[in-house]
């Protein structure tokens, strides 16, 4: 049997159509929310990450500010440009590209954004609410995992799933959103070092992994009735020598799982989707 696509890239285009319509009813009351973006150095993926968050604002009607600095910019450049952020009150949400060249000090940077003004929601500050259950700014790419499977009815309450991945961006925060009273899932948070990984994820009605290694969830690694999330994005180089992406679960699941959330098309499109929410819900407030 060929697994359901859970499909982020159309969820993701919905969600902008909403948004459009919070963000007109904003331009009635004379506020345009406002995301900054804070590149330093010329990645090339970073660079294309970035445009892409400024084609979203234009699309959805936010307006974009842009910062880039240059590869060695010293750390007093980079803290004097999330001050002048932190302090514009056109700006209502802001992100920092991650990852910053090795010489900047990367905590540093995240901690002295506001957190109000946290877009990606990664703020110590707004990790410690969602632990106690206070409102604010949630991270992105969990968020854009509940929030597809929900608008998918897969059923979340009591449920047993299993996240494969404990990084700080993806694992474990999912691990405390899902936990939620909200959403009262039951959560197993494994990791590469898990033993005998198979027996958790086999028990789960949802598996989301989140590792980056390519290829680690395999079709006899989950019960038939398994909705599989790929969070995975790792580059690799093909046999035809080019690079390309690929996610961390094996192609084969598609054939044997439920229901899938693909790589590419699906939680990189909700993950831009939600750090727009985020904007738009700050200028709400
Ligand atoms: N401060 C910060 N916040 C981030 O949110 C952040 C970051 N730094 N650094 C890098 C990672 C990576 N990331 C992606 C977002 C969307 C796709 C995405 O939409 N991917 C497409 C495929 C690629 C494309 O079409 O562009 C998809 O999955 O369909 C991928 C990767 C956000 N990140």
């Amino acid at each position: 049997m060929t697994a359901k696509v859970l499909d982020g890239k159309a969820t993701a285009a919905t969600i902008k159509d909403e948004l459009r319509t919070r963000v007109k009813a904003l331009a009635e009351r004379g506020i345009t929310p406002g995301l900054g973006t804070v590149l330093v150095g010329a990645d090339p993926g970073s660079q294309a990450y970035v445009d892409g968050k400024h084609r979203d604002c234009a699309e959805v009607g936010i307006a974009s500010i842009r910062r880039e600095l240059p590869a060695d910019a010293t750390q007093e450049q980079v803290d004097a440009v999330v001050a002048e952020l932190n302090a514009d009150p056109a700006c209502h949400g802001y992100i920092v590209q991650l990852p910053l060249p090795a010489h900047l000090d990367t905590q540093r940077v995240l901690e002295s954004i506001d957190p109000d003004k946290d877009a990606d929601g990664l703020h110590p500050v707004n990790l410690g609410r969602l632990v106690l259950g206070y409102d604010g700014p949630l991270p992105c790419t969990p968020r854009g995992v509940v929030e597809l499977l929900r608008r998918y009815d897969v059923p979340l309450r009591g449920a047993n799933v299993a996240v494969v991945g404990r990084g700080n961006t993806v694992g474990r925060p999912l691990g405390l959103l899902l936990t939620r009273r909200s959403e009262n899932a039951t959560v197993t948070l494994c990791h590469t070092g898990t033993l005998d990984l198979a027996a958790h994820t086999r028990a789960a009605d949802v598996v989301v992994v989140a590792a980056g290694v390519p290829g680690l969830l395999t079709s006899d690694m989950i019960n038939p009735d398994a909705v599989v999330v790929d969070v995975g994005i790792t580059r690799v180089i093909g046999s035809d020598g080019k690079g390309r992406y690929t996610g961390d679960v094996d192609p084969e699941v598609a054939q044997t799982a439920a229901a899938v959330v693909p790589m590419p098309g699906g939680v990189g499109p909700m993950t831009r989707a939600m750090l727009l929410t985020n904007v738009v819900e700050r200028a709400e407030r």
